[in-house]
């Protein structure tokens, strides 16, 4: 596959072409493995509204990164859907030009009420995020006893407001492994692409363990006695998940091996915090702060030339490294998850 040209270029020769926006750090889920309920309880204190980036401000960034080569914009969290009035803001992206797929992440929840605004503002697609299709396990890895016929509903209707439609499921061994199998048969039977995530050792909270990761290999073994599968290639250069399809008829999943099988040496993606600031890996300790030159009055070209420098000294390559050191490394400070929103 080849890497996109137009684009500025990190220390490892890695083009920056994805943005992922997170619009909040709030939710209104607490699953275990991303924001358990007690660390993030009643007291958690989440951003206050001044610190969080306005919708022009986050479009004006949106230019900017385009304009060193980000395609494609994802919008996430925390939940995406408790920032008020996002189709607004989504609106507000779709008219930056030169922007090619514009998808969000989301835990489903407020998709039903929110589904065709999203679509009619320009959104192209949404990845729901559905851990099981048992409500007891559903609702207990949620954290706040969600059913699991609230996501479908918020699929359903993205579905009808004619989004694109993936469903990523994070598999932690030994809590929903054995939902791997009904997921699969019943997406498959959906025509939605399912993706199965490795459960990753993000921030410093959910209490990681290596023997908690069904490794990939073993998920496709599974599927792959029942209902037979082959591998296929990329859709693009530096796609996540890797692909397989359905031998016999139609229909294809997703294996997202960030322990396993690390994808850092084709990792395009710069994440921006709902305060601003930005973040060269998911596993980053800390993040480089955009607001402020936002708010002091710096230029287009000013602000361009702090994202270019960033990114020309980028080296991150955490999952890779933890390949070879997990004991020391996993211990590393890292941002959490909801932060930066996966
Ligand atoms: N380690 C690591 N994990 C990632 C990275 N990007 C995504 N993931 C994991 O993969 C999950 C799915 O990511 P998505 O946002 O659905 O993937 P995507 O590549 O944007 O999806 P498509 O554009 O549909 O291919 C995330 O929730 C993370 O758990 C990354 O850069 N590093
Ligand atoms: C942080 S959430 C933000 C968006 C939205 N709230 C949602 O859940 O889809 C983004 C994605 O990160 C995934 N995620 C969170 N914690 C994870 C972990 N420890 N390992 C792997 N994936 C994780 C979630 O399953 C979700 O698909
Ligand atoms: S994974 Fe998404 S839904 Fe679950 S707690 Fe994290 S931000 Fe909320
Ligand atoms: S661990 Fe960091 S560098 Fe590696 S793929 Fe993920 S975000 Fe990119």
């Amino acid at each position: 596959m080849q890497k996109p040209t137009r684009s500025i270029v990190d220390k490892l020769q890695r083009p920056l072409r994805d943005l992922r926006i997170s619009v909040t750090d709030q939710c209104n889920f607490r699953c275990r493995y991303c924001m358990p309920e007690e660390i993030f309880g009643s007291d958690y204190k989440f951003l206050p509204k001044e610190k969080l980036l306005t919708f022009e401000e986050l479009t004006r960034l949106t230019r900017i990164f385009v304009s060193l080569g980000v395609e494609k914009v994802r919008i996430t969290g925390g939940e995406p859907l408790m920032r008020r009035d996002l189709p607004t803001f989504i609106h507000m992206i779709s008219k930056v030009g030169r922007v090619k797929d514009i998808a969000m992440t989301t835990n489903g929840s407020l998709l039903a009420k929110h589904a065709k605004a999203l679509k009619e503002a320009g959104l192209h697609r949404v990845t729901v995020s559905l851990d099981s299709l048992d409500d007891d396990r559903f609702g207990q890895m949620n954290g706040r006893g969600f059913k699991v016929s609230h996501v479908l509903e918020g699929i359903e209707a993205a579905a009808a407001a004619g989004l694109q439609i993936k469903v990523n499921m994070v598999v932690q061994k030994g809590t929903n492994d054995q939902d791997v199998l009904p997921m699969a048969r019943y997406f498959r039977e959906k025509g939605h692409i399912l993706r199965f995530i490795e459960y990753m050792d993000v921030g410093n909270s959910n209490g990681w363990r290596l023997d908690q990761v069904l490794p990939s290999r073993d998920i496709v073994e599974r599927i792959h006695r029942e209902m037979p599968l082959e591998p296929v290639g990329p859709n693009h250069y530096g796609e996540v998940a890797s692909r397989y399809r359905y031998l016999e008829g139609k229909g294809e999943i997703g294996l997202i091996s960030s322990v396993t099988q690390a994808f850092c040496s084709t990792c395009t993606r710069v994440r921006l915090s709902a305060e601003g600031k930005m973040y060269s890996c998911l596993f980053a300790s800390a993040g480089t702060d955009l607001r402020a030159p936002l708010r002091e009055g710096k230029s287009d070209p000013e602000i361009r030339e702090l994202i270019t420098e960033f990114w020309r000294h980028r080296t991150d390559r955490y999952s890779e490294e933890r390949l070879s050191n997990t004991p020391e490394i996993t211990k590393k400070k890292k941002v959490e998850m909801s932060h930066i929103g996966g």
